[in-house]
């Protein structure tokens, strides 16, 4: 079964998405399962011989499955550590998805898992016309939220997953605990474990390496095998509708 990537995004900026991604990365490489990281936009960057570099998709590419191109893990690389959309302005550059979905292709071709991370949260501006959630939408990608557990996670999560809901299927969220530990961090999780729509798909400690991907992969999977079932529903219904016509037998209406 192919399975699409999986958007990673977070309930706000600095709140541990590229720890919690390649901390699922390395658990994918302990099983064995060939599994590379993606940052399509990444702003702040320094400058090296090999062109400019971003220390989120150095820290995906580390964590991936070895051989992969810089360039297909990180596509937009721009200098300014600010917001996307003015760090493009400043670059003379406007953010656009081709070169994304081009980059995502090869990557999807040759593993068999790919997490792709976010930029700041979910509702990124990208240009005049565009947010993130206009590619994750384009792109199929179902989503995680991780949720950086620090005082005004509880309000961030919950909005963050309801704005979530109207553009692409949420697959779960992720609890990163962030130094320093939040006061009553159980109380917190278990008022999201009650709270949010979707399940729990694992917790990041603090200074933790490793996450377990299990969970990811079964919400996963379900995904995939009910977008197949809805395909080929969708597909039965038509020939249902219109079948094709037999052949040496034309409609009437020709
Ligand atoms: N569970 C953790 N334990 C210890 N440090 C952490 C943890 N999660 C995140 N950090 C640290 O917090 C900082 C921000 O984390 P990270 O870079 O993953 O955030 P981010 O959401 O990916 O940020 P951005 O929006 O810039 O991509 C980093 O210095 C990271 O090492
Ligand atoms: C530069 C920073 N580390 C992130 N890569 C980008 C954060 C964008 C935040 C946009 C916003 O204000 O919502
Ligand atoms: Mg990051």
């Amino acid at each position: 079964m192919a399975l699409p990537g999986v958007f990673i995004t977070g309930t706000d900026t600095e709140i541990g998405k590229t720890a919690v991604t390649a901390a699922l990365l390395r658990d994918y490489a302990a099983r064995g399962v060939d599994a590379v990281g993606m940052k399509p936009i990444a702003a702040g960057a320094d400058e090296t011989p090999d062109g400019w570099r971003n220390e989120d998709a150095l820290a995906l590419q580390a964590a991936s499955m070895p051989g992969v191109a810089y360039e297909d893990i990180n596509p937009w690389c721009l200098p300014l550590p600010i917001a996307p959309e003015f760090a493009a302005r400043s670059a003379g550059v406007t953010l656009s998805w081709p070169p994304v979905r081009d980059a995502y292709a090869r990557l999807r071709a040759g593993a068999q898992r790919v997490l792709v991370e976010g930029a700041g949260g979910w509702r990124l501006p990208l240009s005049a016309g565009a947010e993130m959630p206009d590619w994750v939408e384009a792109a199929g990608w179902p989503v995680v939220l991780v949720v950086g557990m620090r005082l005004g996670c509880l309000n961030h999560a919950l909005l963050s997953a309801e704005s979530i809901a109207r553009r692409a299927p949420l697959l779960g969220w992720i609890a990163n605990t962030l130094p320093p530990v939040q006061r009553r961090l159980e109380e917190n999780l278990d008022c999201l474990r009650a709270r949010m729509p979707v399940p729990c798909l694992g917790q990041l400690g603090c200074g933790q390496q490793r996450l377990a991907t299990n969970l990811l992969d079964d919400a996963l999977f379900c995904f995939a095998r009910e977008s197949s079932h809805r395909i080929q529903s969708a597909a039965d219904s038509m020939e249902r509708i219109c079948p094709e016509p037999r052949r040496g037998t034309l409609p009437e209406s020709i």
